[in-house]
């Protein structure tokens, strides 16, 4: 981190703690495609990931890559457009989306590990029969889909092997087709049905924002209740909505805290799991959770 040796070793006293409360434990982390943008901080945010593998925390990373998507479909002359935050996917786009995000994005991430001195796995749904699909059922989106079910034993067998999974959010259902998956949604799943300790969005924005124009208007801790509220009240709008939304899913199914921040800032993610006062957005199932079971001074 470039930082004075005071600040550093501030840091590395107040990360100790958590690096042994967190050793063992899942945490999956969504890399979205808006982070993903900032090329150059790419290569920093997955030697952060691999910074956690080494001190025995338990990445699994899923990825998104609807920036890239929209640009491969336009050397394609082929028309896009979304439907409440998912992309309208009919036979030629869904074929795009898989060779993209599953041949070139999630190909690229492997390597940026293995760069960074990691060892990492690339996988979409095929693979391992890891996540099976369904149809979303709305004929004006074609081939979306939901997550039916998550098969999670071969990515126990990657973790216990010290590599970090990979995810792309491509799966297929029963009879082979294959289903378009928003990436937030995947990695919700995911977590909880790996019974992470965490849930990680990296996005472009410092997490959730009482007023989206303004950046220091961050809402810093909120529970399940309040985060229904944020998108009732439309505080919480478009690519934001999907990511509220698969967090409390995931509390809802005992993942203990999800966190919304900024993957363009620098270290955010460790500043965030392994700092007090952390940088994004921190959900927990209520209130009360926030101020218990967390290493730390508990500030929040
Ligand atoms: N209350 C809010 N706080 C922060 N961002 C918000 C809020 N409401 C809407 N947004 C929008 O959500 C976007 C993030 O979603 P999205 O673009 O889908 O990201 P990703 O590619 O990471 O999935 C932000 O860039 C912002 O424009
Ligand atoms: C159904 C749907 O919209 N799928 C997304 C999958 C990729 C994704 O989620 O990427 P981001 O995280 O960068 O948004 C898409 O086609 O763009």
């Amino acid at each position: 981190m470039q930082c004075d040796p005071l600040t550093r070793a501030q840091i590395l006293s107040e990360a100790l703690p958590y690096i042994q409360q967190y050793q063992g434990r899942v945490v999956v982390i969504k890399y979205g495609g808006a982070a993903m943008v900032h090329q150059e901080r790419r290569a920093e945010v997955l030697r952060d990931i691999v910074f956690l593998s080494c001190v025995g925390i338990r990445p699994v990373l899923v990825h998104g890559g609807g920036p890239e998507i929209n640009s491969w479909l336009q050397k394609l002359d082929i028309p896009f457009k979304f439907v409440d935050g998912l992309r309208v996917t009919d036979g030629a786009t869904m074929e795009v989306v898989e060779m993209v995000l599953v041949g070139k994005v999630n190909k690229q991430i492997v390597q940026l590990i293995s760069l960074a001195g990691g060892s990492a796995v690339g996988l979409c749904g095929r693979d391992g029969n890891l996540i099976k699909a369904r149809s979303q059922g709305r004929a004006e989106i074609g081939f979306v889909g939901e997550v039916s079910s998550i098969n999670p034993n071969l990515i126990q067998t990657l973790l216990e092997g010290g590599q970090i999974p990979v995810i792309s959010s491509v799966a297929a259902d029963e009879t082979g087709q294959a289903y378009n998956i928003n990436a937030d949604t995947v990695a919700g799943e995911l977590a909880a049905s790996l019974g992470a300790e965490k849930l990680i969005l990296l996005t472009d924005t410092p997490g959730i924002l009482r007023d989206p124009q303004d950046r220091s208007s961050l809402v810093t801790l909120v529970d399940i209740e309040t985060a229904r509220r944020l998108i009732q009240t439309g505080v919480v709008k478009g690519g934001m909505i999907p990511k509220v939304q698969c967090c409390i899913r995931a509390l809802a199914q005992g993942v203990r805290a999800a966190h919304i921040l900024d993957g363009g800032s620098p270290h955010s993610l460790l500043l965030e799991i392994l700092t007090d006062a952390g940088v994004g957005t921190k959900l927990v199932p209520s209130q009360y959770s926030a101020q218990v079971g967390e290493a730390g001074n508990g500030s929040r």
